[in-house]
């Protein structure tokens, strides 16, 4: 496999880090990702958001002879990073739906040449499926010149993974057709749990005897994670509630009072205001809640994102998003008479169209307004928080009302494709039928699992929320697995006591308060016959094994909630 070697006898990575791509130095194991994938070696790279993940692809296939393959599941992910990349000189190209048949035809004549100046390669994992782009690819490789394949958010090959894409699953091919030598592979993702993992490794033919195998704890140090409990229940749930609204609003004003106290309102007034993601369930509730924000006379700027916008709109608040710091424009009161104050908030009010990828270093908050579908979901948006890697926030409403809700949807959608035909598995041709909807009902399981572990996350009282995030997606594991780990950052002070340095609720409010904050959410009695009535049927037909035996239909007694 190490066949590269050769190829790159004294690559400064440094210079390149510095020269090409504008920074200043590594993060902490950004240089022995960058060494193996340059030494040839199969790189599987498990790191937190933010991490830095791209520049373990980009940075060796900037300094190699030969084309590295790019394989990403949304086209938005893609052209950002082409764009990104054309910014700073490097010879990148992509083929999908959008690109033109003289583009296309201009990039194959470069990669067909024997040494083409294309660095990188970016396609969708639908097009690696094709005999066409196949042979393409075969081609490459007769002359040398198909150095590595990096495939991005990993986690989608496998059906116990939240985002599982049919297509990532053929990928396959490239350990089982390129062969001598075998195209070296690099597989990056933020979100895979041990299963997962076991997935990955297996399906992309790694050997576990040369694969270099990185990850940095998946819980980021520098996010506080909090759930907030709501008192009352909604009644309408395509409306915001007041009662929530209020409660958003007064944790805003602690925000803004806390940073007046420390900077004085003066200096405050100068700077740009915050900025903040709001994930809402549906895109009614986005217009409203960004509506109600915006007109509550706090000095809160906020758009919805969703994908019922044009393409064009969407675009536009992506970019007015994505510029580094958005201006202090001063906005309406809500009172009339043209009476403005300064923006204190600027705030994307969006469902989770608005997610993976999104890299504003600037965002200092990530609410979820009601329980995410998944636990990868909330690690992964809460994740659009703190990228600059100061403190930020990640806070979730929950409620037991909404928590049934989401498992209304969950046994709803399960329902609905499995009256679909094809359901998940319409774009694959290679598979029969059986096999399609074992793998449908697994990723359905997988689902509901993962909704669970939201649940726990939400309703524990006596554990540190950083701490069961890593356990989800198994550090330790992943350590136990030969991983070369990224130094967690310690605290200067000797006072640690800790598991996250007080970054989260249990952390810092302690279990005695965090559990009187819990008691006074509304009673669970007080939904328990509508659940009855309307979810439990449904539930236990769909899922018997979650409920055989068990008292609750969240599964046996949890040990790590009094809930
Ligand atoms: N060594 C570095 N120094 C400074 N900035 C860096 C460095 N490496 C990466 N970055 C920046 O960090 C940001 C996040 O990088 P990237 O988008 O690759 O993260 P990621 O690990 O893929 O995160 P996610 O999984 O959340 O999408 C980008 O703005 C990137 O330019």
């Amino acid at each position: 496999m190490l066949r590269r070697e050769a190829q790159h006898p004294k690559v400064d990575i440094d210079f390149t880090l510095r020269r090409v791509f504008g920074k200043q130095s590594f993060r902490p194991l950004q240089r022995e990702v960058i060494s193996a994938a340059i030494d040839g070696h199969d790189v599987f790279l498990q790191a937190s958001t933010s991490f830095g993940k791209s520049l373990c692809f980009q940075l060796p296939a900037v300094v190699s002879n030969g084309v590295t393959l790019v394989i990403s599941p949304l086209l938005a992910l893609m052209t950002d990073q082409v764009s990104a990349l054309e910014a700073i000189g490097v010879a990148v190209a992509t083929i999908n739906s959008t690109t033109g048949l003289p583009e296309r035809r201009k990039i194959m004549d470069d990669l067909f040449s024997g040494h083409p100046k294309t660095r990188l390669l970016y396609v969708t994992p639908e097009l690696c499926q094709t005999e066409a782009f196949r042979r393409n690819l075969q081609i490459i490789h007769s002359q040398g010149q198909l150095i590595r394949v990096a495939i991005d958010e990993a986690h989608c090959i496998s059906e116990w993974g939240h985002d599982f894409r049919p297509a990532y699953k053929e990928l396959s091919w490239f350990r089982l057709m390129l062969k001598n030598p075998p195209v070296p592979m690099s597989a990056l993702t933020a979100t895979a749990t041990p299963r997962v993992r076991a997935d990955i490794i297996k399906l992309l033919g790694f050997d576990t005897g040369t694969l270099k195998i990185f990850n940095t704890p998946s819980a980021r140090p520098n996010i506080h994670y909090e759930v907030r409990y709501l008192t009352d229940f909604a009644s309408d749930p395509t409306m915001p509630e007041d009662f929530q609204v209020d409660d958003l609003l007064s944790w805003l004003k602690a925000i803004q009072d806390r940073r007046i106290a420390r900077l004085g309102s003066d200096a405050v007034s100068r700077l740009p205001p915050m900025s903040g993601i709001i994930y809402v369930p549906l895109r009614v509730v986005c217009d409203q809640l960004a509506g109600a924000l915006s007109s509550s006379g706090r000095g809160i700027q906020a758009v919805a994102y969703h994908a019922g916008l044009s393409t064009t709109d969407r675009n536009r608040i992506q970019a007015m998003w994505t510029s580094t710091k958005p201006p202090p424009t001063p906005v309406d009161r809500g009172g009339g008479e043209g009476e403005t104050v300064p923006t204190a908030f600027s705030i994307i009010v969006a469902t989770n169209a608005f997610g993976m990828g999104i890299d504003n270093p600037h965002v200092r908050f990530v609410v979820h307004w009601s329980p995410p579908r998944s636990f990868e979901g909330l690690v992964q948006e809460s994740g659009r928080a703190g990228r600059d890697g100061c403190a930020a926030v990640s806070l979730v409403y929950y409620n037991t009302q909404e928590r049934d809700r989401v498992l209304d949807r969950l046994g709803r959608d399960a329902e609905n494709s499995n009256n679909r035909p094809g359901g998940i598995m319409n774009n694959s041709n290679s598979r029969n039928r059986e096999d399609a909807a074992r793998l449908k009902k697994q990723n359905h399981k997988a689902r509901l699992e993962s909704f669970q572990k939201v649940i726990r996350y939400c309703e524990t009282t006596i554990r540190c929320r950083h701490e069961m995030i890593k356990e989800y997606f198994g550090d330790l594991e992943l350590e136990m697995m030969g991983s070369q780990a990224a130094p967690v950052p310690q605290p200067s002070t000797t006072l640690r006591t800790s598991p996250c340095d007080f970054a989260c609720d249990f952390c810092k409010e302690g279990r005695q308060a965090l559990s009187t904050r819990k008691r006074k959410m509304v009673a669970e009695s007080a939904v328990e016959d509508w659940m009855e009535l309307s979810m439990v049927p449904i539930m236990r037909a769909m899922f018997p094994a979650q409920f055989r035996g068990a008292g609750s239909m969240y599964g046996p007694q949890c040990q790590e909630c009094d809930y």
